[in-house]
């Protein structure tokens, strides 16, 4: 590697090339109920088993007519009544309509359905009312429209989420081959950690990036494997570290900086690490470390994250997740960044990416953008800010301010 310290762009690039190359190493598979299945990745493409629809389907209650009869606002005998999930029924005579529900097969003959709300009916007889006119498809779906039978809907790699699941249902899967999830080792790493259900000394902080990291794995579809925390000392790393190998993937949080107990580097050096980069020019999160341990089966990548926790949290967004995505056979790499108005200004740093903690908020009844602006923060180790913040605003390197009133990328968490 390099010594230079890499941009956002050049480590993100090394990253995200890493885990496209991960992808065509097959994750194992398991089947699952359907129900069980949302949020899994989908290791089996979802196809259509029939045609969508099977059958030329209404849109609407009301007539199925011919469009050109019905425009004509001739009166047209009723000649039948269908519902949604009877059989086909005509075919439609001459100078006749048919009633219709939403869902139900149109007849043979009709090409179009005329709105409830748009006929006027004597009796067994009905019409167009003045100034509506009808095209021929209009409130019908043609049958084979949405798909073809044996069509693929959905393919391998995607994650499923309510719309997948809706797909899956409807073509017949009451199960799914879905991969299993990667279980991601987390070591947290510091002297001054304390577990969560216990008072700290003094000077002694609970351990919240354990739980962060969990939370944060398990969102981007792994399974948490929390490991003890290690204090900073050769020995306690290097045993911590010896267990988190057989992992699919490790996080290590502290102990990454400059100072006299950063030891997480040298005792992953220790062990043959690889190291793909040792810092990265963004904030927070400039002391991250991305590389991988050599292992008997496959390599072990692993991410040093720097303890502080947003920064933790922006680097595993930014990073870590893209690798386990790629492990858990999801497709879609790279974060979803979305986009925001600054309802403040957001200040960039010299020779640095920033990722700004802060908090999006979007007003149900304005078609604007969401608005978005800093948490006023502490730094990177202030969790009562990051309790605040719900994204991370983009300022790319070189942007000296993004002023209020602009548009800004964000990223949410
Ligand atoms: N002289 C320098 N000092 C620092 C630099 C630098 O470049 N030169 N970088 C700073 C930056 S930026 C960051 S970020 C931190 C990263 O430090 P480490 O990764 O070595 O992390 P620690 O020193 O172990 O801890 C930093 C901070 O975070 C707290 N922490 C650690 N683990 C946890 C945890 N599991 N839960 C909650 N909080 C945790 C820890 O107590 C420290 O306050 O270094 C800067 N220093
Ligand atoms: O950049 Mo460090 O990651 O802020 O505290």
């Amino acid at each position: 590697m390099a010594s230079a310290v890499p941009s956002f762009p050049e480590a993100a690039r090394v990253v995200y090339d890493y885990a496209s190359n991960l992808l065509a190493c097959h994750p194992r598979t398991e089947r699952l109920a359907l129900d069980s299945t949302y949020g899994c990745i989908l290791a089996q493409p979802v196809r259509a088993d029939r045609d969508m629809p099977a059958f030329q389907r209404s849109t609407r209650d009301g007539f199925a007519v011919r469009a050109a009869e019905a425009s004509a606002h001739k009166w047209l005998q009723v000649a039948g009544s269908i519902r949604a999930g009877e059989p086909p029924a005509g075919p439609l005579p001459t100078a006749s309509a048919w009633e219709i529900m939403t869902g139900a097969a149109v007849p043979e003959g009709a090409d179009a359905v005329a709105m409830l709300e748009h006929v006027e009916q004597d009796g067994k007889k009905v019409r167009l009312i003045k100034g509506r006119t009808l095209d021929p498809g209009e409130n019908v779906v043609p049958a084979a429209a949405e798909a073809h039978a044996g069509e693929e809907l959905i393919p391998t790699g995607t994650r499923l989420g309510p719309s997948q699941i809706a797909a899956a249902a409807t073509c017949g899967y009451a199960h799914l081959e879905v991969f299993v999830r990667p279980r991601v080792a987390i070591l947290t790493t510091g002297d001054e950690l304390v577990p969560v259900d216990t008072t700290p000394g003094s000077s002694q902080i609970r351990n919240s990036n354990a739980s962060m990291l969990a939370a944060l794995v398990a969102q981007n579809g792994g399974e948490p494997w929390i490991l003890p925390a290690a204090k900073d000392n050769t020995a306690a790393l290097g045993s911590a570290l010896r267990k988190g190998i057989e992992a699919d993937m490790l996080l290590i949080s502290g102990g990454v900086s400059a100072g006299k107990f950063d030891l997480v580097e040298p005792v992953l050096a220790s062990l043959g690490a690889h190291f793909h980069f040792t810092g990265v020019r963004i904030q927070p999160g400039k002391p991250l470390v991305f590389g991988e341990i050599p292992r008997a089966k496959s390599p072990l990548a692993f991410f040093g994250l720097p303890g502080n926790p947003i920064s933790s949290a922006a680097t595993f967004l930014l990073f870590g997740s893209a690798v386990l995505r790629a492990l858990a056979g999801n497709h879609l790499l790279a974060p979803l960044f979305s986009a925001a108005q600054l309802s403040r200004d957001a200040k960039g740093k010299p020779n640095l990416t920033r990722f700004i903690p802060a908090a999006f908020k979007s007003d149900p009844l304005s078609c604007h953008l969401p608005e978005v602006a800093p948490v006023p923060w502490q730094g990177s180790g202030d969790l009562a800010a990051f309790a605040r913040a719900n994204c991370f605003i983009f300022v790319p390197e070189g942007i000296d301010r993004i002023p209020a009133g602009d548009i800004a990328r964000i990223l949410p968490i």
